[in-house]
């Protein structure tokens, strides 16, 4: 409610201004320029910024190391997201990556690791939000992935509209089996959505990554390219879907994904409930901290 009132408040990106704002503890740097429209939005955690004469929006996350998304992390995207659906110039959003060969690990696993309940309470709540504004934003989203994308990663890429993914030896899919953790129901979900129950089936249950051919092939992603030219063909794609008219375009979006959403809408608290009872039992706390081990000794 609080990040609410205080977008409410924020004033159109088409001004002169350079505004900071806390939030949270957390410092928001935005750049405004009457003539070239454009305003960059910068935390910590990413850069939201946009072409005003395309309407087009870039959102790059760039957390350290890997854009594992914790709670601050999952709060700016949240921010952004809503400032960006929020902004009547704005067209379409490429979610892309600025750190070298990652898009996202996905989930933080220290947020779920030896947890104090409260934090994890909002850090689930917040994810979940995360993605309802994600899958069902009134926005053409292009995920730009130039790097691996497990499990929260893979969700976040899903739950755009189309996903270029770079050539080379990136995995992505929801791994979570891999972790001795189960994807929730609304993970699975998009996953269905995206590549078909049968396919669902077993990249789940195998907790599978796949390489960017076979994603290709299952319909994971969309397209291909080199890794330098994944922003740029992300965004030639998103000049494709511009062209439709967006309110027919948008309901079409919404006839397809708004049940999907509503099935987490009425079981949010529920949901929340399930993932703390869950993550907190000592066979997935052990599991986690054996994963974390091997992830810190496999860099020796
Ligand atoms: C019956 C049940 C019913 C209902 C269930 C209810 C609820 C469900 C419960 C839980 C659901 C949770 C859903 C979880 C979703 C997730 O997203 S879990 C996260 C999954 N992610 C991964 O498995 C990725 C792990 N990372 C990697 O594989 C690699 O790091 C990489 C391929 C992404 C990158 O490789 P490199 O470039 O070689 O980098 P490093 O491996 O050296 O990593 C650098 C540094 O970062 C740390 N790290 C990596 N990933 C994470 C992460 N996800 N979280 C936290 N930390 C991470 C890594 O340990 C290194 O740290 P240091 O060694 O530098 O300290």
């Amino acid at each position: 409610m609080a990040v609410r009132t205080l977008l409410g408040l924020l004033r159109p990106w088409q001004q002169f201004r350079t505004t900071i704002i806390t939030l949270r503890g957390k410092t928001l740097v935005e750049h405004g320029c009457a003539r070239s429209m454009s305003t960059d939005t910068t935390t910590d955690n990413l850069t939201l910024s946009l072409d005003s004469k395309t309407g087009i929006a870039t959102l790059e996350m760039h957390r350290k190391p890997v854009n594992g998304l914790n709670l601050e992390m999952l709060t700016d995207l949240n921010i952004a997201l809503e400032k960006a659906e929020n902004e009547k110039s704005c067209k379409g959003l490429v979610l892309t990556s600025g750190l070298p060969k990652i898009f996202s690990a996905g989930l933080d696993i220290l947020e779920m690791y030896q947890p104090k309940p409260e934090r994890l309470a909002e850090f689930w709540r917040t994810l979940q939000n995360m993605w309802m504004r994600l899958y069902g934003s009134r926005l053409v989203t292009i995920a730009a992935i130039a790097g691996h994308s497990p499990a929260g990663g893979c969700l976040m890429a899903m739950s755009c509209d189309y996903r270029v993914m770079a050539t080379g030896k990136y995995a992505i899919g929801l791994n979570e089996t891999l972790l001795g953790i189960v994807a929730p129901f609304w993970f699975r979900d998009t996953m269905v959505n995206t590549i078909g129950h049968r396919e669902t089936e077993r990249a789940l249950q195998l907790g599978h990554l796949y390489g960017a051919d076979e994603a290709l092939k299952v319909g994971l992603v969309d397209h291909l390219c080199d890794q330098e030219e994944v922003v740029k063909a992300a965004t030639e794609e998103m000049s494709r879907w511009l062209k439709v008219n967006a309110v027919a375009r948008q309901l079409s979006k919404s006839a397809m994904r708004q049940a999907t959403i509503d099935k987490l809408v009425v079981r949010q608290e529920q949901d929340i409930e399930d993932f703390m009872t869950f993550v907190q039992r000592d066979a997935v706390q052990k599991a986690l901290g054996f994963y974390l081990q091997s992830l810190r000794e496999k860099r020796g």
